[in-house]
């Protein structure tokens, strides 16, 4: 018999399933009240109109709706992830605040990084959102327990990416249950699932909903409607056309099949009374001061984010062929393209050959510009919608970018140091000291400094990973032709030369040509075609390399703090929106 063709039992308690969270310490759920909730949505105008209804602790309350209905958007709002256009959202009775470790959300994106196994994706996560002093065996032991609850202790070693679609799913709600969550929201997580693996998720959710958190969910699975407390049904304008217990349901529109009730609902049909009884029963006039939702525990400190975040960076870093071929690749590319291309000797002072010895200069700035740009493209639009999540988990961005700055500048301090100790091997720079060469190293690491953090504004700002390589062409062509290599600073008209100030690649040029000493060679070295160039690139080589430095590291931190705001933003405005593309 079909489950809507008779009166609803009480939902699926079995008590069978192992409880979702180890302690047995009841959670507060989180109290969630929606009044007259209209939302806009950028493109598609009004999805949702007048939504009123609560989700209570304790409870599973599952949303449903034809396709477009306003599921995910309404799911959205209720998180407050999204500022409803028009009435309130209530969480314990203020409007939402931000987030922390114990607001659980798992769009229907993966949220998780696909390239460590997923006992150690579960250890960080754990550890970003775990409070400071928990210790790692309370954390391997939490993360025991969810990968157990979730059936996934035999696929603990497996990368995250090697998992079925089905397992990926169970992965990102493991991440949340670690914190023994007081609400979690969930966009479709059993679409997808077979059947079995369907009821066994319903199962460890009402095991947790047990326990006192607030779960709400979205679904097209009619199998999961009987296992939840409350449904909410949307009509497709975005109205709410049923909102009580699964088992009255059909009932309510008079109607055999939940199938049918998707047809009356279609067709216009609205059940009053469950609608309008807890609208108007509702009282939000005068909701507490303040903001709801703040992490009741305290999150994780930002220095140990961010040696956690950096330990990730790295680890991901080494499993990733692509980015490791980046890694690798430039750099020899690059010191093979300064063999081919360029005689040895060019700067001995007996016979210097100045042209060469400038276009030297500036392929190594421009090399370690190029180093520090693809580096940094590929960090963060390839994890967007993790970050996102981890902001609202309570991650900072700070920390984040710093853990990028760590992870990737020794590496391009590597590449830079071999590129230079590759072309004095092979005599394309000077014989000279360990102060020429502190100097020369100095000017390259800032000048991929400055362009790591030029990739990573460009990573964070591009909506996807197809973009950002797109960008690379657009970020390296005015690095070239406004750095005063090719045509001198003096020579340029007046916007050139506005546009060179805020190139760093002229920074780097010029700070890489006064360390090596340029300006000496040309004046005194034997070709007569070095006071001629002297004379054209004028006082470009004149000043102390420190002041390239100073530029250089100022650009830095001004592109750095420029990502920051941009993540910020992307954070704060769009934190679940990656489905949705907005
Ligand atoms: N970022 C966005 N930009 C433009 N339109 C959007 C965006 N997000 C949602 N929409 C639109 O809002 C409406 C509701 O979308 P939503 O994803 O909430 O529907 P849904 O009921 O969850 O659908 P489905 O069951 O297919 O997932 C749709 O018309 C959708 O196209």
């Amino acid at each position: 018999m079909p489950w809507h063709a008779a009166r609803m039992p009480t939902p699926m308690r079995p008590r069978s399933a192992p409880t979702a969270t180890a302690s047995s310490e009841r959670i507060d759920g989180l109290r969630i009240r929606a009044h007259r909730v209209d939302q806009d949505v950028r493109g598609a105008g009004r999805v949702l109109r007048e939504v009123s209804f609560d989700a209570d602790p304790g409870r599973i309350t599952v949303i449903v709706g034809s396709s477009g209905a306003g599921k995910s958007v309404l799911l959205q709002t209720l998180a407050g992830l999204r500022a409803p256009t028009g009435g309130r959202v209530l969480h314990d009775g203020a409007p939402p605040g931000r987030p922390g470790p114990r607001f659980g959300f798992v769009p229907q994106d993966d949220v998780i990084h696909r390239e460590l196994p997923l006992r150690r994706t579960l250890v960080y996560a754990a550890g970003l959102r775990l409070p400071p002093g928990t210790a790692p065996g309370d954390i391997d032991e939490r993360v025991d327990r969810v990968l157990d609850v979730l059936s996934l202790t035999d696929r603990a070693d497996t990368p995250v990416g090697a998992l079925s679609g089905g397992e990926r799913k169970r992965a990102s709600i493991a991440a949340e249950l670690l914190t023994r969550p007081r609400v979690l929201f969930l966009d479709e997580p059993t679409s997808g699932l077979d059947p079995v693996t369907a009821a066994g998720l319903l199962r460890t959710l009402r095991s947790l909903a047990e326990d006192g958190t607030t779960v709400v969910l979205t679904t097209h699975v009619l199998a999961d409607l009987p296992r939840c407390d409350r449904v909410v049904f949307l009509s497709p304008t975005g109205r709410l056309a049923y909102t009580g217990e699964p088992a009255d349901l059909c009932a309510a529109f008079g109607v055999g099949t939940v199938e049918e009730v998707y047809e009356a609902v279609a067709g216009g049909s609205r059940a009053q009374d469950s609608m309008t009884s807890e609208a108007g029963a509702m009282d939000v006039s005068d909701p507490a001061p303040g903001s709801a939702a703040a992490p009741t525990r305290p999150r994780s400190g930002a220095v140990r984010q961010w040696l956690l975040l950096t330990r990730r960076a790295g680890a991901l870093m080494w499993r990733n062929r692509l980015t490791a071929a980046v890694l690798a690749g430039s750099p020899v590319m690059i010191v093979a393209m300064f063999v081919v291309l360029f005689r040895p000797g060019a700067f001995d002072a007996s016979s210097p050959d100045p042209g060469t010895t400038a276009m030297i200069m500036f392929w190594i700035a421009f090399s370690a510009f190029f180093f520090g740009l693809t580096y940094g493209l590929l960090q963060i639009c390839t994890e967007l919608p993790v970050v996102r999540r981890e902001w609202i988990a309570g991650v900072r961005i700070g920390p984040y970018l710093a853990s990028k700055v760590a992870t990737v500048l020794p590496l391009l301090a590597v590449a830079d140091a071999t590129l230079l100790a590759v072309l004095r091997a092979l005599d394309r720079l000077p014989a000279a000291g360990w102060e020429v060469y502190g100097s020369l190293f100095t000017s390259a690491v800032l000048a991929s400094a400055a362009a790591l953090a030029l990739g990573l504004l460009a990573s964070a700002a591009v909506g996807e990973p197809g973009q950002a390589t797109l960008m690379l062409p657009l970020l390296c062509f005015p690095q070239v032709l406004f750095s005063g290599a090719f045509v001198p600073v003096p020579r340029m008209p007046l916007p050139g030369e506005v546009i060179s100030w805020a190139m760093t690649n002229r920074w780097a040029f010029e700070a890489l040509g006064s360390g090596v000493g340029l300006e000496p060679l040309w004046r005194r070295g034997a070709s007569p075609l070095g006071p001629p160039l002297l004379r054209s690139y004028g006082d470009t080589f004149a000043h102390p390399a420190a002041r390239g430095w100073l530029v250089l590291a100022g650009f830095a931190l001004l592109l750095l703090g420029v990502t920051w705001a941009v993540l910020a933003r992307k954070c704060r405005e769009g934190a679940v929106r990656s489905r949705a593309g907005g």
